[in-house]
């Protein structure tokens, strides 16, 4: 499978109240992959939605990511993304199984990424590009860092951090493969402009 096009990731604050409806009406668009990014310590609510967006995904084929828990996506049997103070990578390979799709966050650092890759991730994500609501504190980097990894990373990129449909050409113009979008996609005040946004996101790589 290539990993190329949309990354939605869901916020559980963002979506309180309208979680699937926003999740079904991205995956309406066009999701290469969806990552369920909930911060909170509620296990059996982070199961219940984790559940749910899986038989959504399995209805529009596209693959579940699970943010941080290797635990819960290994239960799930889907994939996981780490940052650097999840937990290592080899483990989660090993718990996971080779079919599973691992991302590592390399903030701006290309060395991350080679090692990332080294050590068996799918993808590696790097960010913020621009100025994020969500994470506002990440670490910035610009596109002077995917021209940096052409050549240099031979894993799928996946560039995160403010990205919207007004700011993110560029980034695919600059070699991005995956747009992991929060309120760029979800900060809508409709299903259907949900939609609208997630078949925008596609339709860069269309043209790239
Ligand atoms: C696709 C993607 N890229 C980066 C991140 C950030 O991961 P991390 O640095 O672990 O921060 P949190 O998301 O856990 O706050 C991500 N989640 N997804
Ligand atoms: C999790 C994360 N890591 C770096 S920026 C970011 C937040 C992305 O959310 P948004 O698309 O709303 O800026
Ligand atoms: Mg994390």
């Amino acid at each position: 499978m290539k990993l190329r096009g949309l990354y939605a990731i869901t916020d559980s604050q963002l979506l309180a109240g309208r979680f699937l409806a926003y999740v079904e009406a991205a995956l309406e668009g066009g999701v290469t992959l969806l990552q369920y990014r909930d911060k909170s310590q509620d296990h059996a609510r982070r199961l219940g939605e984790a559940e749910a967006l899986k038989a959504l995904c399995e209805r529009y084929n596209t693959r579940l990511i699970i943010n941080d828990d290797a635990e819960l996506a290994a239960r799930l049997d889907v994939g996981v993304h780490l940052g650097q103070t999840d937990g290592p990578l080899t483990p989660a390979r090993t718990l996971l199984g080779r079919s599973a799709i691992i991302g590592a966050t390399c903030h701006a650092q290309l060395d991350l990424a080679e090692q990332a890759a080294r050590e068996g991730a799918d993808y590696v994500a790097f960010g913020r590009f621009f100025n994020s609501v969500t994470k506002p504190g990440a670490p910035a980097c610009n596109v002077q860092l995917l021209d940096d990894a052409r050549g240099r990373i031979k894993l799928p990129i996946a560039v995160i951090g403010g990205i919207t449909l007004d700011n993110a050409a560029p980034l695919v113009a600059h070699g991005a493969d995956l747009l992991a979008v929060i309120h760029g996609l979800f900060g809508a005040d409709s299903t259907a402009e949900v939609t609208r946004r997630a078949r925008a996101f596609n339709a860069l790589f269309a043209s790239a």
